[in-house]
Parts: structure tokens; C-alpha cells; sequence
């Protein structure tokens, strides 16, 4: 069980998070959504221990992240946002580095390696830098890196970002997997239609705080609105769309009323 207790996270005393309290089951797909700047990505690289909360507390299993970094990070498998890849790496050589940071039996990691790039389909390109990779290309290396050593907490910041459609269904396939096989899944993201897909529950931030805590149905009924999207709009107030797209028109055309 991940907990996240009361988190907060103040840059130069602004608040970015405040006063955020979730827990995740093992099997559990948390989807954590909200607009830009709302304290997405501040919050998942506090859950990761790149960040230091400025209050609060997480803990796997009872244990805080403070106490054991070193076994937590052990049991976290973590795809970023935006990927720092060493571009001189081929593919493999990446995977062979993530595995034995993680000191995976060489001949485990081998066999996984091999297997992973032959899934995501990068066997051909296996040996070519990744400077050479595509987006999507990249963000399949950054999966199969995430996943290599079975971390039973897997974090994903936009994980679909760049990813073809058959690669995006295997991911929704493998998700629904991994939560079966008792993982606990934090899973950061603008994409509501996936989240409604995947997310056994969704908490959505504003501001840096959680305005909604649900499952996608409570959700939907509590609001007596068809889609997460109605939902996720009506709850962070957000400016009309089709007004804002609009207004940018006018602004380059110098089109005024
Ligand atoms: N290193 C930083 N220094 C100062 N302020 C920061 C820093 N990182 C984030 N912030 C601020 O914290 C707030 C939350 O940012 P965060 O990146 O967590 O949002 P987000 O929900 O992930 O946004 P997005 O969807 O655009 O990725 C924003 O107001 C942002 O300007």
C-alpha cells in the first residue's frame, strides 16, 4: 500500500501542492488529473523521491520513503515525463544499465532484455543510439526500463505521450495486467479518455489540491455528468474552450469587436 500523507510542496514559500492525502492499493490503477500547473508533476516527483515534500509524508507498506530510500527506490519503477536519456546509448546498452543499476542477474537480464525490445518492437533498432530513436521510439525504451526489474509501485507521468495506437492498446492491455498482478499504480495524465479507460479511481488536483476523490462511476453519479471530461471541466472551472480558441484568433488577425 502506498500512502501519501498531508504532502505539500511550497517553491520559494508558493504553494505548488497542499495538504494532499491518498493511498493507493495494491491492484489499485490511480488516474491523478488536472490542468497545467495544477501540482501533477510536482506531487508524482515527491511519490518518487526526486523531490522533498515540503510537509507531509509517504510511505510504502508502512514504511517512510524518508526512513528507507534505498528499499523504496528499490520497489519503484518510475516513467518520467520528460525523458533525460543518454543519447549515446543504443537501446540495449540503456536497458543493460537500468537492469544493472538495479543489480538484476546478468543472464536475467539478458533474457529480459532481449524479450522486451522483441515486445515493444525494437529489436531491429536494438543497437542504434537512441539519439536516432523517435518520440514514441524513446518513450517504449523509458517503459521497458521502468518495468525491467518488477517494481511492485509503478509511477507514469504521461506514459502514452508519443506512443501509435497499437503500442497505447498494448499499454491499456498491460496496465489492466499489472494492477491484477497486485502492483500499485500511479498514473499522471491530461488524457481523460484513457484515464476513464484504465484508472480504477481518479483524484483530481486544482490549484494544488484534490477537488475530486473517486472512482470514475462515484464520480459521475456525484455529479450527474456522462463524462470525465464534463466533470474534470465543471470541476476546475476551466475557461470555455471554443472562447479561448477564438479569442487567440482574433489576437494574431488583430481582429477586434
Ligand atoms: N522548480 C520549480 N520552481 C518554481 N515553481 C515551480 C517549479 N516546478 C513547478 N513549479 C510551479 O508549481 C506549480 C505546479 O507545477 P507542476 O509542474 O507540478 O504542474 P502540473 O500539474 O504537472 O502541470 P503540467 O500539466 O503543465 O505538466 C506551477 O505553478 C509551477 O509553476
Amino acid at each position: 500500500m502506498l500512502e501519501a500523507r498531508n504532502l505539500a510542496k511550497h517553491y520559494s514559500g508558493v504553494p505548488a501542492v497542499e495538504d494532499v492525502s491518498f493511498t493507493i492499493a495494491p491492484g489499485e490503477i490511480l488516474g491523478y488529473l488536472g490542468p497545467n500547473g495544477s501540482g501533477k508533476s510536482t506531487t508524482v516527483k515527491m511519490i518518487t523521491g526526486l523531490l522533498q515534500p515540503s510537509h507531509g509524508q509517504i510511505l510504502l507498506d508502512g514504511v517512510s520513503l524518508d526512513a528507507d530510500p534505498i528499499n523504496y527506490k528499490r520497489r519503484l519503477g518510475y516513467v518520467p515525463e520528460e525523458p533525460q536519456l543518454y543519447s549515446f546509448l543504443s537501446g540495449r546498452e540503456y536497458l543493460q544499465l537500468a537492469g544493472r543499476l538495479r543489480e538484476l542477474p546478468q543472464p536475467t537480464l539478458d533474457r529480459r532484455i532481449d524479450s522486451l525490445l522483441e515486445l515493444f518492437g525494437l529489436s531491429a533498432a536494438r543497437y542504434s543510439a537512441l539519439a536516432s530513436y523517435s518520440k514514441g521510439m524513446r518513450q517504449k525504451i523509458l517503459l521497458a526500463g521502468a518495468l525491467l526489474h518488477n517494481p511492485d509501485l509503478i509511477v507514469l507521468d504521461e506514459p502514452f505521450s508519443g506512443l501509435d495506437v497499437t503500442t497505447s492498446q498494448v499499454l491499456k492491455a498491460l496496465l489492466k495486467d499489472l494492477a491484477q498482478a497486485g502492483k500499485i499504480i500511479l498514473y499522471s495524465s491530461h488524457v481523460l479518455e484513457v484515464v476513464e479507460r484504465v484508472a480504477t479511481r481518479v483524484i483530481i488536483l486544482h490549484k494544488g489540491r484534490i477537488v475530486a476523490d473517486g472512482s470514475v462511476a462515484d464520480l459521475r453519479s456525484m455529479m450527474t455528468l456522462p463524462s470525465l471530461e464534463q466533470i474534470f471541466t465543471q470541476l476546475v472551472h476551466q475557461d470555455d474552450s471554443g472562447r479561448t480558441a477564438s479569442a487567440i484568433l482574433d489576437t494574431i488577425t488583430d481582429r477586434h469587436d
